[in-house]
């Protein structure tokens, strides 16, 4: 079973429409969510969250459906958002009181333990900590109720290196302890490198692509060669491309079938992931 299941969900907000087909997300690995402002992410994430209502389809976390399990799903899940929701004026200790009554699987040692590791000082208001420090204590409410699934909507934006990687070092060991499932939006790419396991694209509310994201990256070259190989049959092997006085520079999808068609007379080069998302969010 997948740890999350949607299958056609849609939701109109004025201008914007989000439709996902289908999106299985896979239980015990951390998926990385990624797509241009304004794709859809947050949108996705609040929709997973029942923070909004779809308009229609179906959302299931572990089988349920939030109708009648709501409770019980909001138990299995810890979130980190863009914004907390926390009172900035209350001090930590006052914030964990407060939401740890909630939790039935409440650790108050896995939540001292994280306190001690990140150095954080309960007798602060929340308003009073730097932006890393209010991060970590999010992460370390989000972990301290043993969820299953951990859901973070840019969760290392605004971080420097430093504490994003140590962020992201948490994060991976208490999942590899815990076998839970991570679903994450970022803009940075360079996080996914190090800790996703799968990737999901999204662009003008529809998910383009998603897999794992050693096979994504394996299957996609950026192609440079001479301008006269572009024609309507060999365009076709590219996700789109751009032209210079000197040559052509493209994306493919499929490394074998864009050999095939241009064999030895263009240049194969590695794509990262911002190359990827790049050439497919480029029309
Ligand atoms: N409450 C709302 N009312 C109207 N439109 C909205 C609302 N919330 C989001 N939108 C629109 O929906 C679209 C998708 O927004 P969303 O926040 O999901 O994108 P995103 O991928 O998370 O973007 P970003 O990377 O900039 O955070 C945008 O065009 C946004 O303006």
């Amino acid at each position: 079973m997948s740890a999350i299941e949607i299958s056609n969900v849609t939701k109109t907000l004025n201008e914007f429409e989000l439709n996902i087909e289908n999106l299985n997300i896979e239980k015990g690995f951390i998926t990385g969510f990624i797509g241009p402002n304004g794709s859809g992410k947050t949108t996705t994430i609040k929709l997973i969250l029942n923070m909004i209502f779809k308009d229609s389809g179906s959302i299931k976390i572990f089988g349920k459906e939030y109708k009648s399990d709501d409770i019980d799903i909001k138990q299995m899940i810890g979130y980190v958002g863009d914004v907390s929701g926390y009172i900035p004026e209350s001090k930590l200790k006052d914030i964990k009181k407060g939401i740890s009554v909630f939790y039935k699987n409440w650790d108050e040692k896995v939540y001292q333990k994280y306190v001690e590791k990140f150095k954080l000082n309960e007798n602060k208001r929340y308003k009073d900590l730097s932006k890393g420090q209010q991060k970590k204590f999010e992460l370390v409410m989000a972990l301290s109720h043993h969820p299953k699934i951990i859901i973070m909507d840019e969760p290392t934006a605004n971080l420097d290196p430093l504490v994003r990687n140590e962020f992201l070092e948490i994060l991976q060991e208490h999942i590899e302890k815990e076998e839970a499932t991570v679903f994450y939006s970022t803009h940075i790419t360079s996080d996914l490198d190090k800790v996703s396991d799968y990737l999901v694209f999204i662009y003008n509310g529809k998910i383009i692509f998603k897999g794992e994201r050693d096979i994504i990256l394996d299957n996609h070259r950026i192609i440079r060669g001479n301008k006269n190989l572009i024609d309507n049959d060999t365009k076709k092997e590219l996700v789109s491309f751009k032209e210079n006085q000197f040559g052509f520079e493209g994306l493919t999808s499929n490394v074998k079938s864009a050999y095939e068609v241009f064999g030895e007379e263009v240049v194969y080069d590695k794509a990262n992931l911002e190359d990827i998302l790049m050439y497919y969010t480029r029309g």
